[in-house]
């Protein structure tokens, strides 16, 4: 059976499963479990979901499921596209308006806040969306998740959390966004923003590691949007288990703030909703050996009458709101554009 077919038929047996391509490959990985059982992560190795905070971080196991895998040969499903208008965003604004007044006030320098649009879903089909979703992104991590406890979730995300490899480790700091471009210029709100995600990253990990690279930033495609990325790369203390390396860098100011306790208390009080998986993080987990986890952006979850788009943006002093909810609607055209009816 094909993978596709193969994760249909678990969907609609209630039985979990992964799917996903790494970016810039062919080569689509599929992970089934043959049990509704929700297992834990606490360092198994297998395919890990993980969510923003306090969810059930939930692993499926490669020692007890079945992982395939296939070229990817499915081509664009080119049937009615979505059409949807989204809301005016005064919600929006008047939330990124507080976080900049929390910044005036001196009570955090960073905060990433964000909202979910929903669509509404009578006949909006998964597999074959997903199908669009990776013939349209190749750069990028794309998944398809299922687990009866947590849903059905689907994304194409730029950003590496982690690389480990051999004691090595690989991770980046993305931030700053505009509409792609030929000529792409950078403003100094963008440039200051992304250094911050770089100091974060490096003083969470600078005593973890025995060497550490940082590359300058350099612009970096994902989709019909940019962002600045600067690689951080080196090698990791004996002494230090790989997942203490990951809780160090989960969340990242790329998505939370700086510092962070201050900005995940902002976020947590203020946003009006809950990010779930969005903003987590997902991937393959083989410890020191060979790991390699994405965070969860530029995703959806499929909702029984609706289908939720996961959006947000950096927030700084030298913010505008309006530029900022036209920000998350660019980013939510990832997925939005993607959809399909089947
Ligand atoms: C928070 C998101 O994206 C993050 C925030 C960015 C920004 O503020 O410019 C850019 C890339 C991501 O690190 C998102 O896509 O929802």
């Amino acid at each position: 059976m094909l993978l596709l077919e193969k994760a249909s038929h678990y969907f609609s047996k209630k039985l979990p499963f992964a799917l996903f391509v790494k970016p810039n490959q062919v080569q689509l990985n599929g992970v089934f479990q043959n049990t509704d059982e929700l297992v834990e992560f606490s360092g198994q190795k297998g395919f890990v979901f993980s969510g923003f905070y306090n969810t059930k971080d939930v692993v499926l196991p490669f020692d007890s499921c079945e992982v395939i895998q296939e070229n990817w040969s499915y081509e664009k499903h080119y049937q009615e596209r979505i059409y949807f208008s989204d809301s005016e965003g005064v919600e929006f604004k008047n939330l990124v308006q507080k976080g900049i007044n929390a910044i005036v006030e001196n009570q955090f320098e960073k905060v990433v806040l964000s909202r979910k649009i929903e669509i509404p879903n009578d006949t909006i089909n998964s597999i074959e969306s997903f199908k669009n979703l990776v013939n349209t992104y190749s750069t990028a991590f794309r998944y398809l998740f299922y687990h009866p406890q947590i849903g059905l979730w689907m994304g194409a995300t730029p950003e590496q959390l982690v690389k480990i490899k051999n004691g090595e480790f690989y991770t980046m700091a993305l931030a700053g966004t505009q509409p792609y471009s030929e000529h792409i210029v950078w403003g100094e709100k963008e440039i200051k923003e992304q250094e911050l995600v770089t100091d974060f990253i490096k003083n969470q990990i600078e005593d973890k590691v025995d060497t550490i690279k940082i590359s300058d930033a350099i612009t970096h495609r994902a989709g019909s949007i940019v962002h600045l990325k600067t690689d951080i790369s080196g090698s990791i203390k004996s002494s230090i288990q790989p997942l203490v390396l990951v809780k160090a860098l989960h969340p990242t100011s790329a998505v939370c703030g700086m510092p962070l306790q201050q900005a995940r208390s902002f976020i947590l009080e203020h946003e009006g909703y809950d990010r779930k998986y969005y903003s987590g993080y997902l991937g393959e987990w083989k410890g020191m050996e060979n790991s390699d986890l994405f965070v969860n952006l530029r995703c959806c979850e499929f909702l029984e009458n609706a289908v939720a788009v996961y959006v947000g943006c950096g927030i700084t002093k030298d913010s505008i709101p309006e530029h900022e909810f036209i920000e998350t609607f660019n980013k939510s055209r990832t997925i939005v554009s993607i959809l399909v009816r089947g």
